[in-house]
């Protein structure tokens, strides 16, 4: 999309046009290239106006002190410090521990902190959807199995494979608005309202600990995007362009990894590729 004088007016055409098409059809997806400009939307500038932590302090839920009998109030002390948390990769499922996330969780909401909820966070929320129902601050980030736990937990029926945009849509709206990413060969995205799609190419492999590259981006961008508000998101959920920002960032970073590694690329492999990938989609 370009935007300069010279295009203002066809831009602000097109933007009338995008939004009462977006805004008539709840389930209208955007173009890639419309998207990604959303996301450089979000992207705080760098100054030398900003201190240490100005633009986010992320906390990670992974598993290693949550089996404390302290936990949640070592956690806790940490809270209000915090711009986001993500809750789950590494998590594993031991009933103590997940007893401790879920104070963890209520503890968020009641300072309203935005969570990132993957992994065994999932396995959680589909045990107990109260959790999260309504929490307008919260995206989930299943892959197709939790997907599939999750919509039968909620809506007591498996994934329906056909209308994948729908069956996010429904998860969404049935969990109160809160924002869903189903992750696939397209990841589908939904605040119940809207929908997106990352179609951005990603490779063939499926090396683990690639959807906790994705939460965890995603937890920056949900800060982000929350700080900088609807007016630079065009009328989509801050949430739902942070989560498309995600994926499209991870599914590069797994194509310019597998460029360079092939078959034996991993996850440390797209980590260094974060640098160059952010550059490439999102700095303009
Ligand atoms: N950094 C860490 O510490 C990480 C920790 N992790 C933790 O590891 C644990 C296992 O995680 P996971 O993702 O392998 O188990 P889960 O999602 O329950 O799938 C179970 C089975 O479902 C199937 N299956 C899977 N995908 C499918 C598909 N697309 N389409 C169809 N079928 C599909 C497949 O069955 P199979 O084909 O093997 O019979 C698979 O074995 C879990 O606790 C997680 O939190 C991971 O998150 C990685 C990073
Ligand atoms: N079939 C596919 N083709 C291309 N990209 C895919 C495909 N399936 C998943 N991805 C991408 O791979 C990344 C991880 O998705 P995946 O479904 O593997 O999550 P996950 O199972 O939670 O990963 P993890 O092993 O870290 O738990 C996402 O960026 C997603 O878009
Ligand atoms: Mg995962």
């Amino acid at each position: 999309m370009a935007v300069g004088s010279g295009c203002a007016a066809v831009w602000g055409c097109r933007r009338v046009l995008k939004r009462a098409f977006s805004l008539h059809n709840a389930h209208s997806v955007r173009g890639m290239e419309d998207a990604l400009q959303l996301v450089r939307n979000v992207v705080p500038p760098l100054t030398a106006k900003k201190h240490k932590g100005q633009d986010g302090r992320v906390g990670v839920v992974g598993g290693c002190r949550e089996d404390s009998p302290d936990a949640v109030h070592d956690v806790e002390k940490w809270l209000p410090r915090l711009h986001a948390l993500v809750v789950g990769p590494g998590l594993g499922r031991d009933d103590v521990l997940l007893s401790n996330v879920k104070d963890i969780l209520e503890a968020s909401k009641a300072r309203g902190i935005p969570v990132v909820i993957d992994a065994d966070g999932l396995w959680l929320i589909a045990q107990q959807p109260a959790l999260i129902r309504g929490y307008q601050k919260a995206v989930l980030t299943p892959n197709h199995v939790e997907f599939s736990r999750l919509s039968e937990a909620v809506l007591g029926d498996p994934l329906d494979g056909q209308d994948r945009r729908g069956a996010v849509l429904r998860l969404s709206q049935a969990l109160g608005n809160v924002t869903v990413v189903q992750k696939g060969e397209r990841d589908v995205i939904s605040d119940g309202e809207q929908v997106l799609e990352c179609s951005q190419e990603g490779s063939g492999r499926r090396c683990g600990g690639q959807g906790d590259l994705l939460s965890g981006s995603l937890g920056v961008l949900v800060h982000w995007a929350l700080q900088a508000g609807p007016e630079r998101t065009d009328g989509f959920s801050p949430l739902l362009v942070a989560a498309f920002g995600a994926c499209a960032l991870t599914r590069q970073c797994s194509h310019q990894a597998f460029q360079k590694h092939g078959r034996s690329t991993t996850t440390t492999d797209m980590i260094a590729e974060v640098g160059p990938a952010f550059s490439r989609l999102f700095e303009t």
